[in-house]
């Protein structure tokens, strides 16, 4: 594998930096004057699978949330788009503009299916109605989240690579996936980082990488959620430029929301869909803006911008109130345009239209998204090694402090040795994931979204690498403070300790994902350690009879007095024979002794590791739920 670049370089492609720096200074002059010299208007070579014009049409379409109201103590709705209706046509470049808060994401959110909790109204695909859940409906369209979301440390060939295997599957050669590959990027401009780290990118390039990936199954309709937001005005126009061209190409239709952008960028789109307070004030073309606004009373300055004076009518500078402006959008005439939808009066055309390839099975999803979670570990080490090198410092430092006290009568210092070995380890597992996970929740949401994958080898990959990793930092720690703090040499001892204190850490890490998944960031924070030391307390010096009867059920489910219970008697049950009294007299010197007074002398440790397991499993099962609705129930 060739080393990945940290900036953009001219590799696989003819196509330099210094054309990419001239085409965008072309860019630069407007749409007008981009020609030849610029990557987004090379000839597409239409190797792509045909797929089907799409005409999107909405009636009625609502969105209500729930909000909880502090002031009256109670639960109100809110209504955040009141019924807007339109229509776009394949074919179309389609700008959502508005004022901030207007409702631009909300509506393209519905639009697109990625909402749909709280939705109400119909959106039609060529005359028929939409599920926003149906296959293929998401087989036909992709939505693009304002923030790029990709992985830092993994090169943009190798995220176009693994895409194309996941999302097209294997049923086409290698070698064709990676020519349409080779194609997106020339096509977008991005050649030239082939090998370049993704999180190297410059903006613009990570918003044309966005674009590229959802191009590999090339969507009929896609969703742009304010694809210029962080440009300069040389990307804007670049970025602009790409959407038209997309839109005129293969007739596809392209939906974004956009902030109040230049007079010549607002010229490029064909539609444009005004929202102001949840309502549409103006859904046409844009040619046809300025004469609507002077016929509701609002004359637009001369030299002024049009969208920063549709804005500035949108939220009221010139007197024009919201309902004159709504009531005067109702009037607007429908787009009397033919619609361009493959129906059976078209049948040579329909004949073309191509189902894209299945995607990968089960299996392969597995191993791709496993091989692309081992490609970035690998770039970004850092955090494992970091890891690995605590868990063995802190048990020669253990070991250190405990020395010897594994084969001495002092019992209360092994006892303490082994409560704060199984508290480290429910600690880092627990924590670890706790708080990484949200920060897989953007990809996983954008990318499960656009059909790359499913949830379950998406979740099998991520375990495939944290449980193995977490149980090699727990495996180094016990090594080295089981040997230094002199706990008996016996194999059954050994094994069943290295067992249980493992068991105890990727339970806890299960749990760790769930509070991940489940709870917000600054809250996870808390409640990992909360719930940890929670069910430490019960069995650590307090024994199941002096426990109230109401927290009697906690000794029960508590994998942690199961593993802390398990360590005690591994290491003092099972007949031992007497410690190493160094005093006069030693009160514990017989270990049965003490396992006696802590009510600790019939534990089956087998049992306990079903539990611990058990529960393990159980918080998996009950994560993938938690994200599977996370996913689904937006
Ligand atoms: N789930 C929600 N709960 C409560 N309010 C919401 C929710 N989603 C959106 N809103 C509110 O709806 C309004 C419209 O939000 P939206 O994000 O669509 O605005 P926007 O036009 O895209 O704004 P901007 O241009 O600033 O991104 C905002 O006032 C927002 O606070």
């Amino acid at each position: 594998m060739t080393t990945p670049t940290t900036h953009c370089s001219p590799s696989r492609s003819s196509l330099s930096c210094c054309q990419f720096d001239r085409s965008s200074q072309d860019d630069m002059r407007g749409p007008a004057i981009i020609g030849n010299n610029n990557y987004f208007l090379q000839r597409e070579k239409h190797s792509f699978p045909k797929r089907p014009q799409v005409d999107l049409s909405f009636r009625d379409i609502r969105y209500r949330v729930k909000e909880w109201s502090i002031r009256n103590f109670s639960i109100r709705e809110k209504e955040i788009l009141h019924g807007v209706s339109g229509e776009f046509k394949s074919g179309e470049l389609v700008a959502i503009m508005g004022p901030s808060g207007a409702g631009k994401s909300t509506l393209l959110n519905a639009l697109a299916g990625f909402t749909v909790k709280g939705v109400s109204g119909e959106v039609r695909v060529n005359g028929k109605v939409r599920s926003p859940q149906s296959e293929r409906w998401k087989r036909t369209s992709c939505y693009i989240q304002q923030d790029s979301i990709l992985r830092t440390f993994i090169t943009v060939g190798e995220a176009m690579t693994l895409a194309a295997h996941l999302k097209l599957g294997y049923t086409i050669s290698s070698a064709y996936k990676h020519s349409q590959v080779l194609e997106l990027l020339e096509m977008l401009g991005l050649s030239h980082c082939y090998d370049t780290l993704c999180g190297k990118l410059s903006g613009g390039q990570k918003k044309r990488l966005d674009i590229a990936l959802e191009l590999l199954t090339n969507p009929s309709v896609l969703f742009l959620d304010e694809p210029t937001t962080g440009l300069d005005s040389s990307s804007c126009s670049q970025c602009v430029g790409l959407m038209k061209r997309l839109a005129e190409l293969e007739r596809r239709t392209v939906i974004c929301t956009i902030h109040q952008p230049s007079a010549l960028l607002l010229e490029m789109f064909d539609t444009l869909y005004v929202v102001a307070g949840g309502y549409c004030i103006y859904k046409g073309p844009v040619s046809s803006l300025l004469p609507h606004l002077a016929s509701v009373g609002a004359h637009c300055p001369p030299y002024h911008n049009p969208a920063d004076f549709v804005i500035e009518v949108a939220i009221g500078e010139y007197g024009t109130s919201l309902d004159k402006l709504v009531a005067a959008a109702e009037t607007l005439p429908n787009d009397q345009k033919r619609t361009v939808a493959l129906t059976t009066d078209q049948p040579e055309e329909a004949e073309k239209v191509k189902e894209p390839p299945p995607p990968a099975g089960f299996l392969t999803q597995c191993y791709l998204l496993y091989k692309r979670q081992l490609l970035s570990l690998k770039r970004d080490y850092s955090l494992l090694m970091a890891r690995l090198l605590c868990h063995l410092l802190i048990g020669l430092l253990f070991g250190y402090l405990y020395k010897g006290s594994g084969y001495r009568a002092n019992v209360l210092a092994n006892y303490v040795y082994l409560y704060g070995s199984l508290l480290l380890l429910v600690y880092t597992g627990k924590m670890a994931v706790t708080l990484a996970f949200p920060l897989e929740m953007r990809i996983l949401m954008r990318e499960h979204f656009n059909r790359w994958y499913r949830l379950a080898p998406y979740y099998i990959s991520i375990l495939l690498v944290e449980i193995p990793f977490q149980a090699a930092c727990a495996t180094s720690y016990l090594v080295v403070s089981y040997w230094l703090t002199g706990q008996p040499i016996e194999t059954n001892r050994i094994i069943f300790f290295m067992v249980v204190s493992i068991a105890a850490s990727l339970t806890a890490q299960a749990w760790g994902f769930f509070i991940g998944v489940t709870t917000p960031i600054k809250i996870a924070v808390f409640l990992g350690p909360i719930i940890a030391v929670l069910f430490s307390i019960f069995g650590f010096c307090i024994r199941y009879f002096d426990t109230p009867h109401v927290f009697r059920w906690m000794f029960h489910i508590s994998y942690f007095r199961a593993g802390f219970h398990s360590l005690l008697y591994t290491v003092y049950g099972y007949d031992r024979m007497d410690l190493l009294c160094e005093e006069f007299y030693c009160h514990y010197k017989r270990p049965s002794k003490f396992l006696n007074e802590m009510e600790i002398n019939d534990v089956n440790v087998v049992n306990n590791l079903v539990l611990i397991l058990g529960i393990g499993v159980l918080m998996h099962l009950l994560t993938a739920s938690a994200l599977w609705c996370k996913l689904n129930r937006r």
